[in-house]
């Protein structure tokens, strides 16, 4: 058996699959390209999301999904959020049961609002203990090039949080642990929809006071947004909250900074997501996000500017002051 299976080759799922693999794990990283597959085992590349990282000698690469799972004693996912459930209507029969799933991944489903875990949840019939959710400042490229990063990993079972943060740290990479699968989960969709923000006034050219404001109250949003839907506070300053907005707004290698950076400029939606060559989830989350806030009576001013900027109805240049939309100041 293989200690953990990584599904999705992509820019996340191969770093991830690195680190496992770094800590001494024995993994298998599964591509749906055969020749994805063929040049991360032949030739230790995965160029076309990792450009020049060299992969340890020691991971495996396959495109026989069914031939992975089956033989894998955890699994970790990393594919686009909406293309998950149904990977696993797919293929997940071929998981052996009381095997821990592990989502790496920061969205939320379209349609039925749902957070990865409950889509895990719901589509493999799984008790919730066997579930994870790994986030925090994660930007692949670094931690493929092995500079020092924390994550958490998150599970209503402290077993199967231990186990999961066992397997994933090595000397550049630590896990921590916590109980908040809700919070966690969260802060990495939620602060996607704050760096698509701070993509948009970079793109139109305003500066850091415009960017901190931003942030912070975009921290305030996500906060009074989690908290209303079950979530501890302390994580929106943790890893999955604060850590990540911090690393996501302030680098170009997100991909949500970047569409958002495209809107700045003006391109459109459409034009924005036919340029993007990796998955930026937060474009995706946008519309689900603001029916769950909306669901619960949460405002959220800087989500609902974005949508507009999306969706056309609102000049990027028009969105920084609008940090609130009441007339009357409120206590911040
Ligand atoms: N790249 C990063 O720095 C981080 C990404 N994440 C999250 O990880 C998840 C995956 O993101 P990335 O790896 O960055 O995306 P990516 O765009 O780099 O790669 C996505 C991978 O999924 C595959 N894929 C696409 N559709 C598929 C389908 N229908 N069935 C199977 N495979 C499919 C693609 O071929 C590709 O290998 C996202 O939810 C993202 O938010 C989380 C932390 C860090
Ligand atoms: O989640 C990430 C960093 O923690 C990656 O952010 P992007 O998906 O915006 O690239």
């Amino acid at each position: 058996m293989a200690d953990a299976v990584v599904l999705g080759a992509g820019s996340w799922g191969t770093t991830f699959a690195k680190v496992l693999a770094d800590g001494g794990a024995d993994t298998v990283l599964w591509a749906r390209r055969p020749e994805a597959a063929r040049e991360i085992d032949e030739s230790r590349r995965n160029t076309r999301y990792l450009p020049g990282i060299t992969l340890p000698a020691g991971l495996r690469a396959t495109s026989d999904i069914r031939a992975a799972l089956a033989d894998a004693s955890a699994v970790f996912l990393a594919v686009p959020s909406q293309q998950l459930r149904q990977l696993l209507r797919d293929h997940g029969d071929a998981i052996e049961r009381g095997v821990p799933i592990v989502t790496l991944m920061k969205g939320v489903e379209s349609g039925t609002r749902l957070r990865m875990t409950e889509v895990i949840a719901q589509e493999l019939q799984v008790d919730a203990a066997r579930i994870a959710a790994v986030s925090g400042p994660n930007l692949a490229l670094e931690i493929a090039q092995q500079q020092p990063t924390a994550a958490v990993i998150s599970s209503s079972s402290g077993d199967t949080a231990r186990a999961i943060a066992k397997l994933a740290r090595n000397d550049y990479f630590h896990s921590f642990i916590n109980a908040d699968v809700v919070g966690t989960e969260f802060g990495g969709v939620l602060k996607n929809l704050v760096a698509l923000a701070i993509g948009i006034v970079d793109g139109v050219g305003y500066g850091e006071n415009t960017k901190a404001s931003i942030i912070t109250r975009g921290l305030a949003e996500m906060t009074d947004f989690a908290v209303a839907h079950g979530a501890e506070r302390k994580t929106m300053r943790g890893l999955a909250g604060l850590g990540d907005l911090i690393a996501t707004c302030g680098s170009p290698l997100s991909r949500n900074f970047t569409a958002g950076r495209l809107l700045g400029m003006g391109y459109s939606r459409t034009d924005v997501i036919a340029r993007m060559e990796q998955v930026a989830e937060g474009l995706a989350s946008v519309d689900p996000v603001a029916e769950l806030a909306a669901a619960k009576g949460v405002r959220m001013p800087i989500l609902e500017q974005v949508r507009l900027v999306l969706d056309g109805e609102m000049d990027p240049r028009d969105i920084a002051p609008h940090l609130t939309t009441d007339d009357e100041p409120i206590e911040e």
